[in-house]
């Protein structure tokens, strides 16, 4: 029987937080429950919704996602977190919604430059995902500006507008950066479940500036979309 639990899969603590604040917004009856899973992973439930802190990086990102799929059943596997947004279409504050999940930097350096891993015959790069209309439609309708398209996966911040450039030339239309996507996707196929990215950006894709990351704004507004984003009615 397929299950109508959702697993939201974080990097860092701050970030399963706001998720927390936003779906026990939503939920004031329901209260929350924390455990620790096999291999350390902190996973709070509330409702109908486990939020797991599964490390930073594609790796940890899969490692912890498999770790919880493994344990319980769900009916949709979400990465959900901070992100870096490719300007002018993911502002700082605003959220965005992946339609395809996007390993940016999986592949090889060639003396043609950059070949994918399917370009070098094997693997796979992209993962399609799952209730992206109403998701984007359920945050815009609650005044969450929210773009929607290629959220990529790296294992290195962009730090230069050659970089950015370069990445928005390979992926055109891409939305966003972050660096756990591709991993809870893997793991989230591995289950043969569907998966979902949801973030908020916290600064913009280029040259390295740490001191102009506006985290309080992207987590709090993670958390007001995780208030109206529905998960009870998306997938049950
Ligand atoms: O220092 C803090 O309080 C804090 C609170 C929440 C999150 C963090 C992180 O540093 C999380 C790292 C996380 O952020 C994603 N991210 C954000 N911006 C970018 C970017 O421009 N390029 C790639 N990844 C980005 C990423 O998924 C990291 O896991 C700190």
């Amino acid at each position: 029987m397929t299950s109508s639990r959702v697993l939201v899969v974080t990097a860092v603590a701050a970030e399963a937080a706001a998720v927390l604040r936003g779906v026990s917004a939503a939920l004031p009856h329901a209260c929350e429950v924390a455990r620790t899973l096999p291999g350390g992973y902190a996973l709070t439930a509330v409702g109908p919704v486990d939020v797991l802190v599964g490390g930073v990086g594609p790796a940890a990102a899969a490692a912890a996602t498999a770790t919880a799929l493994a344990l319980a059943p769900y009916g949709l596997v979400v990465s959900s977190g901070i992100a870096g947004g490719f300007a002018p279409v993911a502002p700082i504050g605003s959220a965005v919604v992946a339609e395809t999940i996007v390993a940016a930097d999986l592949g090889a350096e060639t003396p043609d430059g950059f070949a994918d891993v399917t370009e070098l015959g094997f693997g796979r790069i992209r993962h399609a995902c799952a209730h992206v209309d109403p998701a984007a439609r359920r945050l815009r309708a609650a005044g969450v500006p929210t773009a929607v398209g290629p959220v990529l996966t790296v294992s290195t911040v962009t730090g230069s507008a050659e970089r950015a450039a370069e990445l928005l030339r390979r992926h055109p239309g891409a939305v966003a950066e972050a660096m756990e996507g591709f991993g809870v996707a893997e793991a989230a196929a591995a289950h043969g479940l569907p998966v979902l990215e949801l973030r908020t950006v916290s600064n913009a894709v280029g040259p390295r500036d740490r001191a102009a990351w506006r985290i309080g704004d992207a987590l709090a507004a993670l958390a007001r979309a995780h208030e109206h984003i529905g998960y009870a009615t998306l997938v049950g």
